[in-house]
């Protein structure tokens, strides 16, 4: 049934194509800095018939693979290299050093570099090439209607829940028009699919990512008073709305007060290898030896790409056995608070564009998500909101029961402090700092991801910039004295390793080991990113709070 979430997306012939061209280049150049991503991401130079002929042609040794040399020649005559397909782009909002920019940012170095930070926007800056437009079936990369900015290195298209951190450095630099036309480019993937995919390929068309969206068409209406843009969102938000919560995303709970509440949960609608990362899915479903029992896992893969947090102990059963992946076991923390803020920030624009009822409607599902999270999620004991474990997920009403909350620390637990309903309410603030602050999560360099070293990405010892803004935002907006004491304590170490590490290596990275100031991080399926979107912006957006003294040195 539907609440087993057990649709599927269609691939297309085009994956199906480039997806057996990484098997083959996997196999001919060997498993040593080979990223299957590139294989996927690679334009054709003619259509996909004449291009499927000459593979077939390809001469093959008795176990079918292809000479390194062969190969060489094929991709060099029949196709693009990755990224071939985005072009620069000079965004015309960029200049050097904008007006009023960093205003309270007086030491010298940490200026220079704040500046240097900023003008990376330019290196991150593209447009679809007209070639998309012209042969859309030759590409992978989805046509947008603007620019983009892109995380960087591998991340080559535009990513769904960067962007909001993207948005808001493209704010401290001053850049709208660039910021508008993100959101205008994930407005129209959501007219076009029903939801903001995971990032703009043909291959994330089976997912999304953290619903933030509304978040950042609030952002930039907040700086420019743009009516037009918040009316033109609207609908968007509003179908956007729709597909989280959708059956496959809508989990019912009966608390044990006998109150019945719904929430959301990730859910991707795919049950095969994941295309950009197939050669790992496939070895580690290995394990599975029945159909059903792969075609489950990779949907949990799937949707912990959805959940933006691919991979973590967060959605192992049993940690950190990689097999275990339950994610669409989990209602998650974060995704429920996005949806609040979701919630929230429909209301205020139905408002501003004059449609009452919509807003009170949706005023009204805010208050009961909120009822929903302390009922669900709060636990009394740790002062923080914990994940919650489904037993049974094709269960049409699941009994809440003690037991289930995940009582292992992860960033996320904090997350509701995002939002105004939580961080307005100072007792409640108060006591999440206490616990925040001795959870373990706070380090030298910021935040940790979880408190278990798994070497997945997102857990312990990374730390993230999302993850350093949403909770250094919330206690600030708390407006409470220590909280504003901690936030800051955590901005300055995230800003110091930012800025040493790029010293060190000259880039902007993807992910810090907040345990070693001075580092950026690992672990994972890929090799670590420079760049970087949401790094660059979340060091403008701090810089922009807190600024930087002539006299605060910066070291670690
Ligand atoms: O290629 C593997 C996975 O890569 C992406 O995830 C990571 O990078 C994204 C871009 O910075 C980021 O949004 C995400 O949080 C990271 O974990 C991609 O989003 C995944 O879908 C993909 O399978």
């Amino acid at each position: 049934s539907s609440h087993c979430g057990m649709a599927v997306t269609p691939s297309t012939s085009l994956l199906s194509f480039l997806q057996r061209l990484q098997q083959t280049a996997f196999e001919a150049f060997g498993a040593s800095d080979f990223d299957p991503k590139t294989y996927v991401d690679m334009p054709l130079k003619f259509e996909l018939s004449v291009t499927e002929d000459a593979f077939q042609k390809l001469p093959r040794n008795a176990n079918g693979t292809v000479a390194v040399e062969d190969l060489k020649r094929f991709l060099e005559a029949y196709l693009g290299g990755a990224g071939d397909d985005l072009v620069y782009l000079q965004p015309h909002d960029f200049v050097r050093e904008p007006e009023g920019f960093l205003p309270t940012v007086k030491h010298p170095q940490v200026r220079a570099w704040a500046l240097q930070v900023h003008s990376l926007w330019k290196n991150l800056s593209r447009k679809v090439s007209a070639a998309v437009q012209a042969h859309p079936d030759l590409h992978t990369l989805l046509p947008l209607p603007g620019s983009v900015v892109i995380p960087g290195s591998r991340f080559r298209e535009v990513y769904y829940w960067d962007s909001y951190w993207v948005i808001r450095g493209l704010i401290a630099s001053k850049m709208y028009d660039t910021a508008t036309a993100i959101v205008t480019n994930l407005i129209s993937l959501v007219e076009q699919y029903g939801f903001v995919l995971n990032g703009a390929r043909a291959y994330y068309t089976n997912r999304s990512q953290p619903p933030l969206l509304s978040a950042m068409v609030y952002e930039i209406y907040r700086t420019t008073g743009d009516l037009e843009l918040v009316q033109r969102s609207l609908p968007a938000l509003l179908k956007e709305y729709e597909f989280w919560n959708s059956d496959i995303h809508k989990v019912t709970i009966l608390d044990a007060q006998g109150c019945t509440h719904t929430l959301n949960r990730y859910n991707a609608m795919w049950d095969k290898p994941r295309p950009e990362s197939s050669i790992m899915d496939k070895a580690f479903a290995s394990k599975f030896s029945s159909v059903s029992e792969k075609q489950q896992f990779y949907r949990e893969l799937a949707s912990a790409a959805e959940s933006g947090w691919d991979f973590s102990t967060r959605w192992m059963r049993n940690p950190p056995n990689f097999t275990t992946l339950a994610t669409t076991s989990v209602i998650p923390v974060d995704l429920n608070a996005f949806l609040l803020g979701m919630e929230l920030n429909i209301a205020f624009f139905a408002k501003v564009a004059g449609d009452n009822s919509t807003a009170e409607r949706f005023l009204e599902n805010s208050d009961l998500r909120k009822k929903a999270i302390n009922s669900v999620f709060w636990n009394a004991n740790m002062q923080q909101w914990l994940d919650y474990w489904l037993g049974n997920t094709c269960e049409e009403v699941h009994v809440w029961k003690n037991g289930h909350q995940n009582q292992n620390v992860f960033a996320s637990n904090f997350v509701p402090l995002w939002m105004k309903p939580f961080y307005s309410d100072t007792s409640l603030v108060g006591s999440v700092v206490e616990s925040l602050k001795t959870s373990g999560l706070v380090r030298a360099a910021g935040v940790a991801t979880s408190l278990t070293d798994s070497g997945q990405q997102w857990d312990f010892p990374n730390g993230w910039a999302p993850l350093q803004h949403m909770l250094v935002e919330g206690l600030l907006k708390s407006g409470l004295q220590e909280a504003r004491s901690l936030a800051e304590e955590i901005a300055i170490g995230w800003v110091t390793t930012n800025y040493i590490v790029y010293k060190k290596t000259g880039l902007m990275h993807e992910k810090f080991d907040v345990e070693h100031c001075g580092e950026f991080g690992g672990g994972g399926e890929y090799v670590p990113q420079t760049g970087f979107g949401w790094s660059n912006g979340v060091v403008l957006a701090f810089l922009e709070e807190f600024g930087w003294p002539e006299d605060r040195n910066i070291e670690c």
